[in-house]
């Protein structure tokens, strides 16, 4: 009997994946918006039974952080926004601007024309009910849509890799940073991901916060039939750099991810909430 070889998906693309760091010019090339959303952001099947247990994870964890426990301010950067604006949907009301960013242009084109209500627009509308549902009042979604299009007032190039991200803007320190998945696919080593913690953490000013979103024991994640590298990160790495940043962790949470193994090895995805100290 032939045995059947159990091919993986890192064994089939020849193994490129470990330790294949994927260059920022490769996004540029090869990273495709559109199938990357409806890989990580399609919400619920057609009888809306909901599938995406990853994103009800990051939803409620932004709601806990913005409209819970009311982490609020002037100016709210997203660095790393990729083509999404999930992550904006519970910080809109507690924000005058919000400024999202990315590296590439095609991601920065996605959250445009979702800004601009473009019909070739990634549909949100089942997370933004989900959003409103947390908040008391499903049936706000649309409201709730308006208030992100206008409190997201700019959207800019980034790259954490520089020690001014937003290079050659000087954008005033904010209120508070976010950032998802980004450092750990913009990073190919720990003393990148320390360096470029640092570079995002001077975006914050003194007293406000940082809220992370991170993908714990991950080497790879999949857009379309593109691998792209991740950096492999445990916990007490992503604790450590962000105390080395200048921050106190106030409190932070982990759950075990649920995307298929052919999508990405991510073992956790990690929440965080931190915030800066204050020099005396
Ligand atoms: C956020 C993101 O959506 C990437 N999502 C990721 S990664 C990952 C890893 C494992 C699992 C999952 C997962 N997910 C989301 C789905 C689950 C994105 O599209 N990004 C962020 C990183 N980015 C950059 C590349 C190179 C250099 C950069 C320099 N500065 C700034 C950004 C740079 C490209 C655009």
């Amino acid at each position: 009997m032939r045995m059947e070889r159990n091919t993986c998906v890192h064994c089939r693309l020849g193994g490129r994946m470990e330790g294949d760091f994927t260059g920022k010019d490769v996004y540029g090339k090869h990273f495709a918006p559109k199938d990357y959303l409806k890989m990580y952001y399609s919400f619920s099947k057609e009888d809306g039974t909901q599938e995406n247990r990853a994103l009800t994870f990051y939803l409620q964890k932004f709601h806990k952080t913005f409209t819970v426990d009311g982490v609020k301010g002037d100016t709210l950067i997203d660095i790393g926004s990729g083509p999404t604006i999930y992550q904006f949907l519970s910080s809109c009301g507690s924000f005058r601007e919000i400024i999202a960013t990315d590296y590439t242009d095609q991601n920065r084109e996605e959250i445009k024309r979702w800004l601009k209500k473009d019909p070739e627009a990634f549909d949100w509308s089942q997370v933004l009910k989900y959003v409103c549902e947390l908040e008391g009042d499903r049936e706000k979604w649309v409201e709730k849509g308006e208030k992100v299009r206008s409190t997201i007032r700019r959207v800019l190039k980034c790259d954490v890799t520089q020690v001014n991200p937003l290079a050659p803007l000087v954008v005033a320190q904010a209120s508070c940073v976010t950032s998802t998945f980004c450092l750990d696919s913009a990073c190919k080593d720990v003393t990148t991901y320390l360096a470029a913690l640092k570079n995002v953490g001077s975006l914050v000013k003194p007293g406000g916060h940082l809220v992370l979103l991170v993908a714990l024991g991950a080497s790879f994640y999949m857009v379309g039939q593109h691998p792209f590298f991740c950096l492999y990160l445990e916990k007490e790495t992503v604790d450590r750099a962000v105390t080395e940043a200048g921050f106190d962790i106030l409190w932070s949470e982990g759950a075990k991810n649920s995307y298929s193994p052919i999508h990405s090895d991510c073992k956790t995805v990690y929440f965080l909430v931190a915030q800066k100290r204050i020099k005396v």
